[in-house]
C-alpha cells in the first residue's frame, strides 16, 4: 500500500473533477485526481457529447427532408445508423485527449485510475494507494435512476450508457420520460429513422415553461414522435425485439426501450459513513458553500444534488477553488445558472419561468417578449418558430426563456446579464449586428421600453415642446 500525503484529492475525473484539478495544480497546489472508470466522466462518455454528436446527424437528416420551401427538392435520406454512432464515437476520440490521463499527468496531477473508498475523516484508499489529504472533493457524478417498475429487470433496456453503443438502428424505440434526455433523444431517432413514442407519467417537458415547450412538442409530433403523457409505466414486460410497457392510460410495443426518468447520485462506492459526510435522496448534502458535513470535504458537479449540467460542474470547481486554495470564502450561486435542451427548435431558460417568476414577485414583475417571425434572419433562413420572455423587476432581467434555433446560443447574453447585474437598459444599449438572430434578445429589451417612450404623453408632450423651442 502506497502513502500519499497531498493538498487536494478529487474524486471523479468528470466535468467538475477535471475542471478543478486543471485549475488546482496549475496554481500550485498537490492535487490527486481517482478515477474509477473513464477519463472525462458523462458529459465526455455517455452524455452531452454523445448526445450532441447523434443531434447533428439527425439535423443534417431532417435538413434533406426539407428542402421543399427553399426549392431545394426534398429527399428522404438514406441513413446509416452503424455509420452516424461512427461520427458520434470519433467525437469523443477527438475530444477525450483533453480529458486524459497523460494530459493531467503532464499538468502535474497524480492521477489514480481506481475507485475511491474512504477509510476514515481525512483517508481515501483507492487500489494500493491510501492517500491522506488536507481537502477531498466528490466529484463522482450521477447515473441513471433506473425505477422500480415490475418487469423491468427481465427485459433489456437502454440507458445513456448503452445507447450510444448500437449500431443498428431500433426499429421502433420507445422511451420511458419526457425530460431534457428522453426528449432530446426520442427527436433525434425519429429524425434518423426510427419509429418513437415517449412515455411521460406527467407532461413533456414539465419544467419548462409550458408556453416555450409547446413549440417544441408540436415540432417532435409533427415529426413523427408519439408523445403520451399523463401515463406513469406501471409494468414492462418482452424480450429484446418486443418489449410492452404498460401504463395508467394504456399498453404501447417497441422494439427497444430507453429509460430516462432522471438520475441518482454515484455515492455508492464512496463509504461516506467513515468520512463523517451525510447525503440527501439527491446528493451529498452541502451548504451553499458547497463543504459537507465533514469540513474538510467538498461537492462539486452531480453529486451536489442540484442541478445537473457541465457548465454548472466546472462553475463549481471556480467556486470551490478559491476556498480550497486561498482559503477565501465561497458561494455558489443558482440565479445565474442557463439550461438548454437541444431538441430542434432549441429550448433555453435562466432563472424563474415566467410563472415561477409571478409567483415570487407578484405584480413587480414585467414580462417582455419577442417573436422570431419578427426577426429579419430568422425569416430569411426560415426559422420563424421561436420566442424569447425577458422576466423584469425593477428594470433588471430576473429570467429569460427562449424557444427556437439557436436558443442555446442566444441564451448567453442573458447568462453575463444575470451574472454581472446587468439592466435592461444595459442590454438595450448593445448594438447587434444585422441580421442575425441575436437581434431578437435587443429587440426583447427594446419591449420593455418602448411602452414606457412610445405610449407615454409626458414624452409626446415633451418633444413637442423641445420641438417649438429648438431653431
Ligand atoms: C444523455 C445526457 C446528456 C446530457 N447533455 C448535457 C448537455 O448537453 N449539457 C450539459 O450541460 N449537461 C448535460 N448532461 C449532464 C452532464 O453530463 C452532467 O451534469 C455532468 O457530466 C456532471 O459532471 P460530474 O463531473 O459531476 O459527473 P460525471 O461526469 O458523472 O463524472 C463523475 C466521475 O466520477 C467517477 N466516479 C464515481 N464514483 C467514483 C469513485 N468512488 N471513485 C472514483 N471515481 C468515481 C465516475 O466514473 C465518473 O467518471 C447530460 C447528461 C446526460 C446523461
Ligand atoms: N441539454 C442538457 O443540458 C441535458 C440533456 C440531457 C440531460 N441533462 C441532465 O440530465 C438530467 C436528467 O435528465 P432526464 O431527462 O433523465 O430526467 P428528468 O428528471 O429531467 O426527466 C425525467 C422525466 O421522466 C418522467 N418519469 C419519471 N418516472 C416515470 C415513469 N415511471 N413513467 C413515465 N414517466 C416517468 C418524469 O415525470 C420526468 O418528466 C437533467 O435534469 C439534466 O440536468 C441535461
Amino acid at each position: 500500500m502506497e502513502r500519499i500525503k497531498t493538498d487536494l484529492c478529487i474524486i471523479g475525473a468528470g466535468s467538475a473533477g477535471l475542471s478543478l484539478a486543471a485549475g488546482a495544480v496549475q496554481m500550485g497546489a498537490r492535487v490527486v485526481l481517482v478515477e474509477g472508470h473513464k477519463m472525462g466522466g458523462d458529459c465526455l462518455n455517455y452524455g452531452c457529447v454523445p448526445s450532441k454528436a447523434l443531434i447533428a446527424a439527425a439535423a443534417q437528416a431532417q435538413a434533406m427532408r426539407e428542402g421543399a420551401a427553399y426549392g431545394v427538392a426534398p429527399v428522404e435520406p438514406d441513413i446509416d445508423y452503424a455509420a452516424v454512432m461512427t461520427h458520434v464515437a470519433r467525437a469523443i476520440a477527438t475530444i477525450a485527449p483533453h480529458d486524459s490521463v497523460e494530459r493531467f499527468e503532464g499538468l502535474g496531477v497524480r492521477v489514480i485510475q481506481d475507485w475511491g473508498r474512504f477509510t476514515s475523516e481525512r483517508e481515501l484508499e483507492a487500489g494500493d494507494h491510501l492517500i491522506r489529504a488536507r481537502r477531498f472533493v466528490i466529484a463522482t457524478g450521477s447515473r441513471p435512476l433506473v425505477p422500480p417498475i415490475p418487469g423491468l429487470d427481465t427485459v433489456p433496456y437502454l440507458t445513456n450508457e448503452t445507447l450510444f453503443d448500437l449500431r443498428e438502428r431500433p426499429e421502433h424505440l420507445v422511451v420511458i420520460g419526457g425530460g431534457p434526455i428522453g426528449m432530446e433523444m426520442a427527436q433525434a431517432h425519429a429524425r434518423l429513422g426510427s419509429k418513437v413514442t415517449v412515455i411521460e407519467g406527467a407532461t413533456a417537458l414539465g419544467r419548462e415553461d409550458p408556453e416555450l415547450a409547446a413549440p417544441v412538442l408540436a415540432r417532435a409530433r409533427a415529426e413523427g414522435v408519439e408523445i403520451v403523457e399523463g401515463a406513469k409505466v406501471t409494468a414492462v414486460a418482452g424480450q429484446a425485439g418486443a418489449i410492452r410497457v404498460e401504463t395508467e392510460a394504456g399498453a404501447h410495443e417497441g422494439s427497444h426501450l430507453l429509460v430516462a426518468v432522471g438520475r441518482t447520485p454515484a455515492l455508492d462506492k464512496l463509504n461516506l459513513d467513515a468520512a463523517g459526510v451525510e447525503t440527501t435522496k439527491a446528493g451529498v448534502k452541502v451548504g451553499a458553500d458547497l463543504r459537507a458535513t465533514n469540513r474538510r470535504v467538498y461537492a462539486i458537479g452531480d453529486a451536489a444534488g442540484g442541478m445537473q449540467f457541465t457548465h454548472l460542474a466546472g462553475y463549481h470547481a471556480s467556486v470551490v477553488i478559491r476556498s480550497i486554495l486561498l482559503g477565501l470564502p465561497a458561494k455558489a450561486r443558482t440565479d445565474h445558472i442557463p439550461r438548454v435542451t437541444y431538441t430542434a427548435p432549441e429550448l433555453a431558460q435562466i432563472g424563474p419561468t415566467e410563472d415561477e417568476a409571478r409567483a415570487e414577485h407578484g405584480d413587480k414583475l414585467t414580462v417582455v417578449r419577442f417573436d422570431f417571425a419578427a426577426n429579419d434572419r430568422a425569416i430569411a433562413t426560415g426559422q420563424t418558430a421561436g420566442a424569447i420572455k425577458v422576466m423584469v423587476v425593477g428594470g433588471k432581467p430576473v429570467g429569460a426563456g427562449i424557444v427556437g434555433a439557436e436558443a442555446g446560443e442566444l441564451i448567453g447574453l442573458w447568462a453575463l446579464a444575470l451574472a454581472k447585474g446587468l439592466s435592461m437598459a444595459d442590454i438595450s444599449a448593445m448594438v447587434a449586428p444585422y441580421p442575425t438572430l441575436g437581434e431578437v434578445n435587443k429587440r426583447a429589451a427594446g419591449a420593455y421600453f418602448s411602452p414606457k417612450l412610445f405610449e407615454n404623453p409626458w414624452v409626446k408632450r415633451g418633444v413637442r415642446l423641445v420641438q417649438r423651442l429648438l431653431p
